[in-house]
């Protein structure tokens, strides 16, 4: 391995009761919400076919005119003990909310710009009450922040002169009173979602990014940071010039999810995924394919069965309030994790043979094994292999008429699990409580000879 300064410090997963929190919260809320909501993906009646976030980096938008929304920024509609509300009955344990995005509008009044809620007609700072709201209802909040600031004259992408230099070395003094600033504002914070760290200024600044972390978890000890912040001093990013993940997660995961259990090599991760195809930010015109709660709640569950956090998407729009199939799949998954979330909370790999039915998920520390089943085999037999010296104790399911009669032995370690032929319209779990092998078979009845 290379000798590397500015590389991992750490081999492995954190164990601290910090990461040990946020790894048992396996469903998040993202809200994506600042100016680039007011056009919301339009511009004078012409539509912007990209994330609407990034809506100022299109030609048809003139940038000053993008700049001076913040005069129109007046949420008279922002309630968020609403927001907090509907974000705990859809069973999110954490939120991420965007402090601060590329266009560099801060949603706090910071007191390092003037680009800030302060200077808009709302004045009032947004991130506070959100936040108490949030934990009011027992949800973590997390601060999701931009390094790329477009509206930061010292913010360069690159560094091709001296003075883009001298300017770089302000911007990052910049970065880091933010951060400080934001920590000193909002304490109960469990960490920094960072985003907008691919440019060569910041990549080629390892020892930066390094020391900025280090400085940030002594200011807030247990703060918990994504592999999206760091450079080494080779410019590797995410996993330094050894493959070792740097930050506490792998925070790559972005509208994709890993496969299979090799894909993330036993480290810690986290998948963020949009509703429609490529929206963060509220677009008024969702074009392509919505994804369902199904479908999301599939994403859920396939992310806690290979130990990774599962965050969810929306955009409120400028006036404070969440558009209506937004609304819908909080409201559809709320109700799928009041029956199931047993399933779901503390879940991690559960190291079983994956099976085309669905997702086995360990509650981790325990012998109890959730099955959430998505696709219904014609057959109505759902084949369960154990891994060796395990048996099954006992097997039940979390809702009535799914389980027909007791499991079928059909061969070493192998059951049929026979399902009542009811219909289903959203996954189902199945609770398998197994044990370690001992001398006598399982309580099961014997393979029929
Ligand atoms: C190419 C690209 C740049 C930035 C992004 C930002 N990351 C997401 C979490 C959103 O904030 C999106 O604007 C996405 C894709």
């Amino acid at each position: 391995t290379l000798p590397l300064e500015h590389g991992a410090h750490r081999i492995g997963n954190r164990t601290d009761a910090d990461m040990t929190r946020w790894r048992s919260q396996r469903l998040g809320q993202f809200i994506h919400w600042g100016l680039y909501a007011i056009p919301g993906g339009e511009w004078k009646g012409k539509t912007y076919n990209g994330a609407a976030e990034w809506i100022r980096s299109w030609k048809e938008m003139p940038q000053q005119e993008y700049d001076n929304l913040y005069k129109q920024f007046n949420p008279v509609n922002y309630r968020p003990e609403e927001w907090a509300q509907q974000a705990s009955d859809m069973g999110a344990k954490y939120m991420i909310i965007t402090t601060k995005h590329h266009d560099g509008f801060c949603l706090w009044p910071s007191k390092y710009s003037k680009y800030t809620v302060a200077a808009s007609p709302w004045k009032k700072d947004i991130i506070g009450p959100m936040v108490d709201a949030y934990n009011k209802k027992g949800i973590d909040v997390y601060l999701y922040f931009s390094i790329i600031d477009w509206n930061q004259p010292d913010w360069r992408a690159a560094l091709k002169t001296p003075a883009d230099a001298a300017a770089y070395q302000r911007f990052k003094v910049f970065v880091k009173n933010q951060l400080t600033e934001l920590l000193q504002r909002y304490p109960t914070v469990k960490g920094f979602w960072f985003d907008g760290t691919w440019d060569d200024s910041w990549k080629n600044d390892g020892a930066f990014s390094d020391e900025l972390e280090q400085y940030l978890q002594r200011l807030h000890p247990g703060l918990i940071i994504g592999s999206r912040l760091r450079a080494d001093e080779k410019g590797a990013r995410h996993f330094d010039s050894n493959s070792r993940l740097m930050g506490d997660y792998e925070q790559g995961w972005e509208r994709k999810l890993p496969e299979k259990s090799a894909d993330v090599h036993g480290n810690d991760w986290e998948g963020v995924m949009t509703i429609p195809e490529n929206q963060w930010g509220y677009n008024a015109k969702w074009t392509g394919h919505i994804k369902s709660s199904n479908e999301l709640i599939e994403m859920l569950v396939k992310s806690a069965s290979l130990g990774g956090n599962f965050v969810i998407n929306f955009g409120p729009k400028s006036d404070g309030t969440f558009r209506t199939e937004e609304v819908q799949r909080m409201q559809e998954i709320g109700h799928w994790m009041k029956i199931n979330s047993s399933a779901i909370d503390g879940g991690t790999d559960a190291g079983f043979a994956k099976q085309d039915w669905g997702y086995y998920i360990r509650k981790s520390g325990t012998d109890s094994v959730y099955m959430v089943v998505c696709n219904v085999p014609v057959s109505g037999n759902l084949r369960v292999k154990l891994p060796a010296q395990t048996t099954l104790a006992n097997v039940t399911s979390l809702e009535k008429n799914i389980i027909s009669g007791t499991p079928e032995l059909i061969g070493k370690n192998e059951y049929f699990i026979h399902l009542d032929h009811k219909s289903q319209d959203a996954p189902f779990v199945i609770l398998l409580q197994t044990s370690k092998e001992n001398r006598d078979n399982s309580s099961f009845e014997k393979a029929k000879t």
